[in-house]
This record gives C-alpha cells, sequence and structure tokens, in this order.
C-alpha cells in the first residue's frame, strides 16, 4: 500500500539536481531527486558536510543548484530571475534557521510583523498577536530578543514564519541550539503547522528525536539519497543512520 506521504501531490520537487561550489574539489551534491509531500513534515538527515543545508537553500531558492530542476508546486525556481526568487521566498517560503535569525532592536511584535511590511501589507494588530498567541507568547510582544530565552525566540521565529501563510516552510537545525524541552515544543509547534493548518514542513536535523516528529525521512550520504524512512520512529532512525553511515 503506498505510504500516505506517497499519495499527495508534492509542494515542492527537486529533479536530479546536483551542485558544485566555484573552486571546490566536486559536486556537493550528486543527482538528488526528492519529493516534499504537501501537508507533512519531510525530515533530512546525513553526516556532517553531506549537503543537507546545500539541499535546504536549493529546494528554498536562497541558492540555485548547479544542474537539475527545483519546483514549487507549478514553478521551477532554477528559471526564475532573482526578482522573482525574492518575491517567492516572501510570499510562498517560510523559513527557521538555528540561529532563529531575530532583528535584535526589534520586540518579538515587530520581529513578527516584519514580513508582512517587507510584502507591502500593514500589519493588522490582530493578526501579529494571534501568530504570537498560537506560539504562547502573546504576553512576550513587547519584549526583545536577548530578552527572551532561546525556546521563545525560536517560537518567535515560527510565528514570524506563520504570520505569512507560507506554502513551505524550510527549517535548518531547528532544535539544534535549545534544550530538550524546548525543542520538543519547537517540534510540537512545527507538527502542529502540518496538522492543524495543513502545512508542508521540510526539516534539516541530527537529533533523531526531532527527525522521529517527521512523516517521512530523506537520508544524504556524500551527496546521494541513500535512503529513506517512512513513519520514523527514534530507534528505526537510528538503526537506519548507522547501517548508512558505516
Ligand atoms: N558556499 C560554499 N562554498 C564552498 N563549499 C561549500 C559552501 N557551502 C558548503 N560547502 C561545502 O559543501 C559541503 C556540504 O555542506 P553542507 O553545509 O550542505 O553540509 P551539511 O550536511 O548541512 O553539514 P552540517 O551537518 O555540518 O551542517 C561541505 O563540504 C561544505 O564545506
Amino acid at each position: 500500500m503506498p505510504s500516505l506521504t506517497e499519495t499527495r501531490a508534492p509542494a515542492a520537487r527537486l529533479v536530479s539536481i546536483s551542485k558544485s561550489y566555484p573552486g571546490a574539489a566536486g559536486p556537493v551534491l550528486h543527482e538528488v531527486s526528492a519529493d516534499f509531500a504537501a501537508r507533512a513534515m519531510t525530515g533530512v538527515m546525513g553526516p556532517s558536510g553531506s549537503g543537507k543545508t546545500t539541499l535546504l537553500h536549493c529546494a528554498a531558492g536562497l541558492d540555485r543548484p548547479t544542474e537539475g530542476q527545483v519546483l514549487l508546486g507549478d514553478t521551477d525556481l532554477t528559471v526564475c530571475d532573482e526578482k522573482k526568487l525574492t518575491e517567492i521566498r516572501r510570499s510562498r517560503v517560510g523559513f527557521v534557521f538555528q540561529q532563529f535569525n531575530l532583528l535584535p532592536m526589534l520586540t518579538a511584535y515587530e520581529n513578527v510583523a516584519l514580513p508582512l511590511r517587507l510584502n507591502g501589507r500593514r500589519p493588522k494588530r490582530q493578526v501579529v498577536l494571534e501568530a504570537l498567541r498560537q506560539v504562547g507568547l502573546e504576553g512576550e510582544a513587547e519584549r526583545r530578543p536577548a530578552q527572551l530565552s532561546g525556546g521563545q525566540q525560536q517560537r518567535v521565529a515560527i510565528a514570524r514564519t506563520l504570520v505569512t501563510e507560507p506554502e513551505i516552510v524550510f527549517a535548518d537545525e531547528p532544535t539544534g541550539s535549545l534544550d530538550r524541552a524546548a525543542g520538543r515544543q519547537v517540534m510540537g509547534l512545527l507538527r502542529d503547522l502540518v496538522d492543524r493548518r495543513g502545512g508542508t514542513v521540510v526539516m534539516v536535523t541530527h537529533d533523531p528525536a526531532a527527525a522521529a516528529c517527521a512523516d517521512r525521512v530523506i537520508h544524504l550520504v556524500d551527496g546521494r539519497v541513500a535512503g529513506t524512512v517512512e513513519a520514523p520512529t527514534v530507534e528505526r532512525i537510528t538503526a537506519r543512520l548507522s547501517r548508512w553511515e558505516s
């Protein structure tokens, strides 16, 4: 029987992408193909240097593959000019980074309102407060990032993503700077985004506990897809990791 993630049309798709950096010995990604199912969470795992962040950046239109196609819905990102890519990143894609990437001089409220301003929209106060409420931080709206814990800062970053209602959220090690409890809370929010709001998440992680929250895990080794785990659990991920990486 096909899995849940196989029966849904992909929100994004990599078609045989390769990526080389100028001056580097060889390609970092070798003809990688992957479908990121809509309304699902896909984890991307692999050893350090295996190309996870490069893959995420190519999929999100932050970088361009040297060869191959990147489809976001029906849009081929590899033929878009920079202006179009910027517009797509602002309006259709959300990002969550390991280091939160909040602007330190802005309050939590202002950080969450920022993507709407950048999109030329005048943020409605209720909309911004509702995004903060969804991550449990409506009471912290006037605090600056330095006045918040790491977990709270990441939750503000998630609220900043929710507020634009992106088609797809790319998260690069979203729990990598957090303790276990804060990491669990952040994963709960990303899971809610998929389960309650019909969102799509693609997440790079080293953490088997975070990856076990995904519907499917893709494993990269030396810039190639070494395998996938459907309906992953910590035990299955750990067992596969040791097999693929040995
Ligand atoms: N801008 C760049 N220029 C040249 N080489 C790069 C660049 N970015 C990444 N690389 C190289 O590409 C390879 C893959 O890097 P990437 O960051 O995608 O791996 P990763 O799997 O995300 O690693 P990690 O888990 O350590 O973050 C590494 O060898 C890295 O040194």
